[in-house]
């Protein structure tokens, strides 16, 4: 049984007062740890506070991105080391929106997951294909190649540490989810492609998360098919109701 994981993607929103008033409302929820992983992935500035104000909550704290090397002369980055020494556990990376504004490619998402790995950070890797992909009938060899590559060295156990979010690009924050069959297909045949290049064990423990404008209305459906594993959220995980509706959902 794969434990489900919510993970809220904050992107750029929220200065750190919004973090707290986010704070005040989710602190006060009961979240049973041992049926759901929360995670809030918030922007770097805000990342000592709410670890701060996680302390004995529930809830995880993860950033968007992270480089791939320990340190070094890379203006304005922000290594893993020093997330891990803050206590962040979980790390973004690859997200559409990195590939598509920052240059990330699956090499730069590889040696990021590595480095993850290596610190006891949790990545969550994000693949996905384009509307245009999709019309294509590309969608699975797309995401197919982007898992391979993503995972290219990692050992089983790593593997199974690695949380995979598909989040189809047409459906970020556009209202247009994929139908929940769709997703489950896909996440599917990400399922498979764990399978064929880091066998059985890899591929049922590794838990695999739509994203792409899930809300509380769809959240029920999408979890309740076998290969999806729970949602990374962007727009709906910025109240904190919602974000609660989304965990409650999970941890039934
Ligand atoms: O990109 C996403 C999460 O990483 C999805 O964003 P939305 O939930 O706003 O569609």
């Amino acid at each position: 049984m794969r434990k489900p994981v919510i993970a809220g993607n904050w992107k750029m929103f929220k200065t750190v007062g919004e973090a707290h008033d986010f704070w005040n409302t989710a602190s006060s929820a009961t979240i049973d740890a041992s049926k759901v992983d929360a995670v809030i992935c918030a922007p770097f500035l805000q990342l000592p506070a709410l670890v701060e104000a996680a302390k004995g909550s529930s809830i995880h704290i993860g950033a968007q991105n992270m480089h791939q090397e320990k340190e070094g002369a890379f203006t304005g980055e922000i290594s893993g080391d020093m997330l891990k020494d803050l206590g962040v556990t979980h790390v973004v990376i690859g997200h559409s929106e990195r590939r598509q504004y920052f240059n990330e490619t699956d090499e730069t998402v590889n040696l990021k997951t590595k480095a993850a790995l290596d610190l006891g950070l949790t990545p969550i890797v994000c693949v996905g294909e384009s509307l245009e992909q999709r019309e294509a009938g590309e969608t699975e060899s797309v995401v197919s190649k982007q898992v391979a590559e993503a995972f290219e060295g990692l050992t089983e156990s790593e593997v199974e540490k690695t949380v995979v979010a598909y989040e189809p690009i047409w459906a970020i924050g556009t209202g247009k989810t994929a139908t929940a069959d769709d997703a489950n297909q896909v996440c599917q045949a990400i399922r498979e492609t764990i399978l064929d290049l880091h066998g059985e064990e890899a591929a049922s423990a590794t838990r695999i998360l739509y994203g792409g404008s899930v809300k509380p209305a769809n959240i029920k459906e999408l979890l309740g098919k076998d290969d999806i594993d729970g949602a990374l959220v962007g727009g709906a995980s910025l109240e904190a109701d919602s974000f609660l509706q989304l965990v409650e959902a999970a941890q039934k």
